[in-house]
């Protein structure tokens, strides 16, 4: 397990204050924060930009130290036990970074497996079942700069895969993928976890795919968490908005006043249509079983049914109006 306790990054910056002196600045990027990762699990880090999700990922993944607090990977110190933790981890960026373009996809692998002491047949083994999960195995000796953008983040996902890490992050790994590449990305990533048991840190601008992905989700504001819980907890507990539709057969006036009764909290509107009546009603739960339960006491038919429910990111979006009101 990874865990992070009460870690805390505090930068110096020079700032400028006339054209002869500068002076010093505590920038705290982030703040006695508290977060864990299990095997297997996919934990999603959000927040605006400039929240603190780099820094803290560059702390757990060894490249920055903690001013304060300490993280540990499998009960070792990731300061103290820098080498021991590097193998345990590695690191997926999305876009193009961290590839050789002259390289072929063999050679990048093979770089990268050499930095990990890898060598020989275990390391050649290695490069042709990862060039095989990821798909490129026919396309192992063109140079990177030939891969389509698609291509080069699959080799972005073996290269963080080739020392068999059993953490990894992922910090925006579909970043300007079409959308069939970046589902086969999100399928594999899910993979990893669930059947190789990997623990993954995501970070991500696309909030469906960390509502689809995630276990857990940690929201971080000014380089604190300001909640943690499943996405769909976190939906639940900050926006409090369901729209149902439903389109019935047509109702009397009686039964359409028994309907606006029994809902004691929230909005309903009626809509005749030319042998229907479409219901619309706006409610701070999920209504969907109590108004099939009246449905049925009225002998009402329901033709058409249909629950918009709350999205991760209506709730990010309720959190970030909260905090500017
Ligand atoms: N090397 C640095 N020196 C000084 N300040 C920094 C440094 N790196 C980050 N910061 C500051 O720390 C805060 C957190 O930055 P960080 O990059 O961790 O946020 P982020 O959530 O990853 O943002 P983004 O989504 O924009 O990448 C910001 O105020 C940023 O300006």
């Amino acid at each position: 397990m990874i865990e992070a306790k009460g870690i805390s990054k505090f930068y110096t910056v020079k700032k400028r204050k006339n054209f002869f002196r500068t002076e010093r600045q505590i920038v705290c990027a982030v703040k006695d924060l508290n977060l864990s990762i299990k095997e297997g699990e996919i934990v999603g880090l959000l927040g605006l930009n400039g929240a603190g999700k780099t820094t803290t990922i560059k702390m757990l993944s060894t490249l920055l130290n903690p001013t304060e607090g300490q993280i540990t990977i499998d009960g070792y110190d990731v300061v103290k036990n820098a080498m021991k933790v590097k193998n345990k981890i590695n690191m997926i960026a999305g876009g193009e970074r961290m590839l050789y373009w002259r390289l072929t996809g063999a050679e990048n692998l093979r770089y990268f497996g050499k930095l990990y002491q890898l060598s020989g047949l275990q390391l050649e083994k290695r490069i042709a079942y990862l060039l095989d999960q990821v798909g490129l195995i026919e396309s192992k000796d063109i140079p990177v700069e030939l891969y389509s953008k698609g291509m080069k983040q699959r080799l972005q996902i073996a290269r963080g895969l080739i020392n068999d890490p059993k953490y990894l992050f992922l910090d925006e790994p579909t970043l300007g993928l079409d959308a069939p590449v970046a589902k086969q990305l999100r399928e594999l990533v899910r993979s990893l976890a669930k059947n190789e048991k990997k623990g993954i840190l995501l970070t991500s601008h696309y909030l469906e795919e960390v509502e689809e992905l995630c276990d857990r989700v940690y929201i971080i504001e000014k380089g604190s968490i300001i909640l943690a819980d499943t996405p769909e907890k976190i939906i639940a507990s900050v926006v409090k908005n369901y729209h149902l539709m439903i389109e019935t057969s047509s109702l009397s006036v009686t039964t359409q006043n028994k309907m606006k009764r029994a809902l004691v909290d929230g909005s309903i509107q009626f809509n005749e249509l030319a042998d229907s009546t479409s219901i619309h009603i706006n409610a701070p739960f999920d209504p969907t079983s109590f108004f099939i339960n009246i449905c049925i006491a009225e002998a009402v038919s329901i033709l058409k049914l249909e629950l918009k429910r709350p999205r991760l990111e209506d709730a990010i979006l309720t959190l970030a109006k909260e905090k500017s009101a």
